[in-house]
């Protein structure tokens, strides 16, 4: 028997990266009638067959994480990337991203990409998004900024990338690592060059243990993951941090008495777009209509 990780699935095929090199390996069929499909990102024990040298999965290992869009098991950490122009920040798309990434349990380094087409800016935003409790990376592939930074932060984890179409992120990756040739451009070029094409999601190797999926997760922000406003409130990072000295415990921090998230945006401590942006998504999901 032996222990590996899946980095590629393709129609039914997994190739399972082991102690032996990577081992093409098919699902034992038990696993459908329990109705559990193998995921990228899984460690797995296999055995090989005599007959046809291949791998049979007979032991999926419980999962730390598992996203659904992509589909993939065990992602430690996303990286949302951001451009400060060309695209223009769009915070409510960063504040969106990032309750995403909170939700589902991740560790998250924030990167503002693009950072010569606008210095200042980026600045403001690490501030920003530092005093919210992240890790921020100011970037630019085409100065050579901020990537052996964000290579340390890659090093023993499994990051997806997220973040809107244009930002830079295929352009990161390949500057992280020479060995992917990642398609980057505008995105009519990308749509003649055929990426709409169904393709498969595949880990890419940096070293033994340390990966990157090949494609931006989180690409849809549809909300309809989160339940209710207090999910919003608790993923929310620094609003979940600062209520907790709220006076009652079901505060929302929009109208209650004796809120200190609200006392922390009036002194400054909690930037007020933050804290629009938190108001937004408070009524973005209570209007979501459920059936
Ligand atoms: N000025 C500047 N342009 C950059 C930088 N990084 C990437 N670009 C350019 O931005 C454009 C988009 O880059 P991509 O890497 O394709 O962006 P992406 O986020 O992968 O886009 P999608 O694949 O559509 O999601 C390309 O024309 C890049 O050359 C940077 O640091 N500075
Ligand atoms: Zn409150």
């Amino acid at each position: 028997m032996l222990e590996g990780r899946i980095v590629k699935g393709v129609g039914g095929i997994y190739s399972v990266k082991t102690s032996k090199g990577v081992i093409k390996s098919r699902a034992r069929g038990v696993f459908r009638v329990e109705n559990l499909t193998p995921l990228i990102g899984d460690f797995v024990n296999i055995k090989i067959s005599s007959e046809d040298n291949m791998g049979y999965i007979i032991d999926i290992k419980p999962r730390n994480t598992e996203l659904l869009r992509p589909p993939v098991a065990n992602i430690t950490q996303a990286i949302v990337v951001m451009s400060v122009k060309n695209p223009d920040i769009n915070t409510w798309l960063l504040d969106k991203f990032l309750l995403m990434a909170e939700y589902e349990g991740l560790h998250t380094v924030v990167v503002f990409n693009k950072s010569d087409l606008d210095s200042k800016e980026a600045e403001k935003l690490k501030v920003i998004y530092e005093s919210a409790g992240y890790e921020v990376i100011i970037a630019s592939t085409k100065l050579d900024i901020g990537i052996e930074s964000l290579k340390n932060h890659l090093k023993d984890n499994i990051s997806v990338f997220a973040g809107p179409s244009g930002v830079g992120k295929s352009s990161i990756l390949n500057k992280i690592h020479k060995g992917f040739k990642l398609d980057t451009g505008d995105i009519s070029s990308k749509n003649k060059r055929g990426k709409h094409t169904t393709r498969h999601i595949e880990l890419l190797e940096l070293d033994h243990n340390s990966f990157v999926l090949d494609s931006p997760g989180f690409s849809s922000l549809n909300l309809d993951f989160i339940e209710n406003e207090s999910e919003v409130r608790d993923y929310f990072k620094e609003i979940h941090e600062y209520g907790k000295d709220c006076k009652f415990l079901s505060c929302l921090h929009n109208k209650e008495p004796g809120c200190s998230v609200k006392d922390a945006v009036e002194k400054n401590i909690i930037n007020k777009k933050r804290y629009d942006n938190y108001l937004l998504l408070l009524e973005e999901v209570k209007n979501i209509r459920r059936y």
